[in-house]
């Protein structure tokens, strides 16, 4: 009967240190290694005096064995490598002190013959430098992208801006058909004021909002722009519509108030779709083009109803300023805005052409995405 330190003496010379296969392949600045041994028990790997020590009980080669293998590296390394056994082979990962790249792995010159290339993880070295820039690129990505300052309030602005253009796109769209509908059906072209101007004062009051978005940086357009549009309607729907009895029932409204509906038909809900990020063409197009005939239409439009109050304001002397003695002189408000025609058509050139820079902005930059 044999004792157990006998058995275990027996047992134990059986175990005869052998050395595992090794794969191995490296980066700029870190080399990696692959051991194949399988379920892997009293794993040690350590690096001293840039010489890596592996030991480990495992299945390999040559059965379950305690397996061992060290390799002198070409150039130092830092001393503390990560590794990580899986149920198929162990994987280590050394940094190199330097980024550089290695021309062999082991300071003796002969491979040794454990060690092999792992085709898996292998790159030339012109791949490693290009895998290693597009890894910078992202990380210079992501660090600049942590940098931007989250803006807190960006769902409720939309939220807001959302919900104003459905308001202006629901206000225009009444109108719109509303005054269709009266022209076709009723044949009614005279009373345009009395059946649409509470809407269009709710809508043009509205409006002030789209002076104040770009000014508070809600939206990223000029105030200059929104001025001259704001300010121009609602001279002619106060001043000149609203307080001359005599101009609501003229043609001139309609045709003042079916420009200015028909183009925020388009405009609004392009911006809703904006909002929401989402684009729909045919929508972009109709946004950014009509009002090429719609704009000059609508200014020579509230030009003639500027020119038809003239005559009354004159004869009214509505809003007339009386100048205080010496002066002693009283300003007609029809001299007002016979200046102010001038500047309407000023105004009409600024935003034309603004709106032709928009346009050739939208249509350049996407033809530059889709390509
Ligand atoms: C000191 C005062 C002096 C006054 C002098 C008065 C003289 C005035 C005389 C002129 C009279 C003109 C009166 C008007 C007449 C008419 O309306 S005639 C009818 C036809 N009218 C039109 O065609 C004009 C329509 N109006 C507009 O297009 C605009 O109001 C605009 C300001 C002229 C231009 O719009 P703008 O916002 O600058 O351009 P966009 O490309 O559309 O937008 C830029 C970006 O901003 C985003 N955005 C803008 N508004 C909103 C919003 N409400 N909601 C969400 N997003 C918005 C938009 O999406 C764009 O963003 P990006 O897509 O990321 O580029």
């Amino acid at each position: 009967m044999k004792s157990t330190r006998e058995l275990c003496g027996l047992f134990c010379s059986e175990m005869q240190t052998l050395t595992p296969r090794v794969y191995w392949a490296q980066r700029h600045k870190e080399i990696y290694l692959r051991v194949e041994l399988s379920d892997v028990q009293d794993l040690d790997v350590s690096i001293k005096e840039h010489i890596l020590h592996f030991t480990a009980q495992g299945h390999g080669a040559k059965g379950s064995n305690e397996y061992k293998f060290s390799l002198e590296f070409l150039e130092p390394v830092k001393d503390k490598p990560v590794f990580k056994a899986t149920q198929r082979e162990v994987n280590i990962t050394v940094q190199k002190v330097e980024s550089q790249w290695w021309e062999r792995l082991t300071w003796q010159l002969k491979k040794p013959v454990f060690l092999a290339p792992d085709f898996d993880r292998w790159l030339d070295e012109s791949d490693a430098e290009l895998e290693l820039k597009v890894k910078e690129d992202q990380i210079t990505k992501v660090s600049m992208e942590s940098r931007v300052p989250q803006d807190h309030f960006h769902n409720l602005k939309r939220g807001y801006l959302f919900m104003y253009n459905l308001v202006q796109f629901l206000g225009f769209s009444w109108i719109f058909v509303n005054m269709t509908v009266r022209l076709f059906i009723l044949d009614s072209f005279y009373d345009t004021f009395h059946s649409i101007a509470d809407m269009m004062y709710f809508c043009q009051i509205l409006a002030v909002a789209e002076i104040v978005n770009p000014a508070i940086g809600l939206v990223k357009t000029g105030v200059i722009p929104a001025v001259i549009q704001v300010v121009g309607r609602n001279v002619i729907l106060f001043v000149i519509f609203g307080s001359l009895e005599e101009m609501q029932n003229k043609a001139v409204v309609f045709f003042v108030f079916y420009l200015w509906s028909m183009i925020e038909i388009f405009r609004y809900p392009f911006y809703m779709l904006c909002c929401i990020d989402t684009e729909w063409k045919t929508l972009t197009w109709l946004r950014y083009t009509i009002w090429m005939p719609l704009y000059p239409l609508g200014v020579l439009a509230e030009a003639v109803a500027v020119v038809q109050s003239l005559a009354i304001f004159n004869e009214t002397r509505l809003f007339s300023i009386n100048l205080p003695w010496p002066l002693r002189m009283s300003i007609s408000f029809a001299l007002i805005l016979q200046i102010y025609l001038v500047f309407m058509f000023l105004g009409l050139f600024i935003n034309f052409r603004h709106l032709y820079n928009q346009r050739r902005k939208r249509f350049r930059t996407k033809k530059r995405k889709t390509n």
